[in-house]
């Protein structure tokens, strides 16, 4: 579903991205891990088509980014360290606006419960965001992937700032999402949850993807091992 063939960014003399070759399936949840700089950000941002590949593709479905970049967003969800949303809507005015962005119209009890399926209380769907918790707003996100029936999640330390509870709620949408056939690939810092909630781990530095563990075969000390002795 997330496929990147020989994929490379280059600034400069700086080679962000080294010729990353990489296939989520549908189902299937990807954390990437790896420090600062190591090419994490620039790897999702090449799926998403915000940044031009300096090489290689990066496709969506079996269809190019760069080539049909309307046609690959609308299998995509993506969801940053903060959810950027209006604050002066409600997060059912967000998700109804967001929502119809992608073309799809729904009432306001179909809206309400995607919000729900996405863990945000129902006393805060007709509030304004404004007011919301960082862990609030990421919900709606979710639900914004829901709403868009998005076959691919793209997700940039998404629970960086969560408590452990939010985290942990936050996983678990994950799972359900990729059950019922999201393909998701996550950047993250937190070497637990990507024990948790991954299928597969990979492992980045600077710029190269230097290795890809299953997560079953795995304990979370051991990946913490092994991520201090690779990066
Ligand atoms: N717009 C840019 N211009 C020049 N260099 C850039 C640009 N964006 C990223 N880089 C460089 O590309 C490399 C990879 O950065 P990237 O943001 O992908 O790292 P990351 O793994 O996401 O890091 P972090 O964990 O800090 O988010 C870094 O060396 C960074 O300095």
């Amino acid at each position: 579903m997330l496929t990147a063939t020989n994929l490379t960014k280059k600034y400069g003399e700086n080679t962000a991205l080294n010729s990353l070759n990489l296939n989520i399936e549908p189902g299937e949840i990807f954390a990437l891990l790896g420090q600062n700089g190591a090419g994490k950000t620039t790897t999702i941002n090449c799926f998403l088509g915000f940044i031009e590949p300096s090489s290689g593709t990066a496709n969506i479905n079996g269809v190019s980014v760069k080539d049909h970049a309307l046609e690959t967003k609308k299998h995509l969800a993506y969801i940053p360290e903060t959810v950027m949303l209006y604050p002066n809507l409600t997060g059912v005015e967000n998700l109804e606006f967001f929502s119809s962005l992608a073309g799809f119209s729904y009432s306001k009890e179909e809206l309400t419960s995607f919000l729900s399926k996405a863990g945000l209380q129902s006393t805060a769907h007709q509030q304004r965001v404004g007011g919301y918790s960082k862990g609030m707003r990421q919900k709606v996100g979710i639900a914004i992937a829901i709403a868009k029936k998005a076959k691919a999640l793209l997700l940039d330390e998404p629970t960086s700032g969560l408590d452990p509870k939010a985290s942990n709620e936050f996983s678990e949408i994950l799972k359900e999402l990729s059950a019922n056939g999201t393909a998701i690939l996550m950047a993250t810092h937190d070497i637990f949850r990507a024990k948790e909630v991954a299928n597969r781990i990979g492992i980045m530095k600077e710029g190269n993807l230097v290795s890809i563990i299953n997560a079953k075969d795995i304990s979370a000390n051991e990946l913490e091992q092994l991520y201090l002795q690779t990066v």
